[in-house]
């Protein structure tokens, strides 16, 4: 007895055959979720994860935090910005739980970076955070949100180090946590994808460009005078980005007042008692949000990197 012929069937490339047409970008939504196009447009998802015991490091500066933080009131501050976010609509999502946690993971926005189309995670820098990423991973495949690219080999990235100025065009910064290696890759595989990435050079003694340029709105970017790298502003001002220098560089120091997450246009969630950094953003017409940082900023961070950017609205 033959069986009739699978010849001519759907599996096998007949008439019913329905080939996949849209391609990964229109996936984006339908089949996947996140994705940023700018760093100001509305915020919709956000991916923290509370400080716990890990922390309190024995030896403070190797574990690349500034003075020993009280638990209790660090959490207490992490609390009030998921909060502030929640206020804001944004949805949180979390890092999960893992054996041996180090002491720097609450600061989610250096674990990965994302991209128009997914995240690209990072490969953080020194050993004291090596493999904080493999959690971020777990937490970014349970939220749907696709990993375009593990970085191979010996390149080392952080989140922080990448910047959005417009719809095709982001910054990298190259210093002590992003070497090149790492930039070629981000660089070929956002070719990939039709997006440009220009890196840039930061100062000996910088963390993360974060640190140093924080861009709020299509036309408006808050940056740090003389440590800002001189292609990234000329850049931006060719894009018809104007560049606010901050005034008051002491407090931007010492309290992370540039440290902000934009929750919209020209609106950001920024670390509480910067009077006059303040004063300088709403005097650019920015709606300020504060929040208290007096803590947590103890290990070298505040709002912009505790935050994982998952998800703003698009186009
Ligand atoms: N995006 C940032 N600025 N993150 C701050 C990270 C601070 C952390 N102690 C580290 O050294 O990695």
């Amino acid at each position: 007895m033959t069986e009739p012929s699978t010849f001519a069937t759907a599996a096998y490339g007949g008439a019913g055959w329905s080939p996949r047409r849209r391609d990964h970008a229109g996936d984006m939504g339908p089949l996947w979720s996140g994705g940023i196009d700018s760093e100001w447009k509305t915020l919709r998802t956000v991916l923290l994860r509370r400080p716990g015991p890990e922390i309190a490091a024995e030896d403070v500066d190797a574990a690349q935090q500034l003075a020993p933080l009280d638990l209790g009131r660090a959490q207490a501050e992490h609390d009030r910005m998921a909060e502030a976010y929640r206020d804001a609509g944004v949805a949180v999502l979390k890092v999960p739980e893992v054996p041996r946690p180090a002491p720097n993971r609450m600061f989610c926005a250096d674990l990965f970076a994302m991209t128009p189309q997914g995240a690209i995670l990072a490969r953080p820098a020194s050993t004291v955070r090596a493999g904080e990423e493999v959690a971020v991973a777990h937490a970014l495949a349970a939220a749907g949100v696709p990993i375009l690219r593990t970085l191979t080999g010996t390149a080392t990235f952080e989140g922080a180090d990448l910047i959005w100025i417009d719809a095709a065009t982001c910054l990298i910064g190259r210093g002590l946590r992003t070497n090149d290696a790492a930039i070629a890759q981000i660089t070929g595989l956002l070719a990939e994808i039709g997006l440009e990435a220009v890196a840039v050079d930061m100062p000996f003694g910088t963390m993360h460009l974060m640190g140093m340029l924080s861009v709020v709105d299509a036309d408006l970017a808050i940056a740090w005078p003389r440590r800002t790298p001189h292609r990234a502003v000329a850049l931006m001002r060719a894009r018809g980005i104007d560049v606010a220098f901050l005034p008051d560089a002491d407090e931007a120091q010492a309290n992370r007042g540039l440290n902000v997450v934009a929750l919209g246009p020209r609106r950001v969630l920024m670390p509480d008692g910067n009077a006059a950094m303040r004063g300088f953003y709403e005097g650019l017409g920015i709606e300020v949000v504060a929040t208290p940082m007096f803590e947590l900023r103890k290990a070298a961070g505040a709002v912009g990197c505790l935050t994982g950017i998952v998800a703003r609205d698009m186009g």
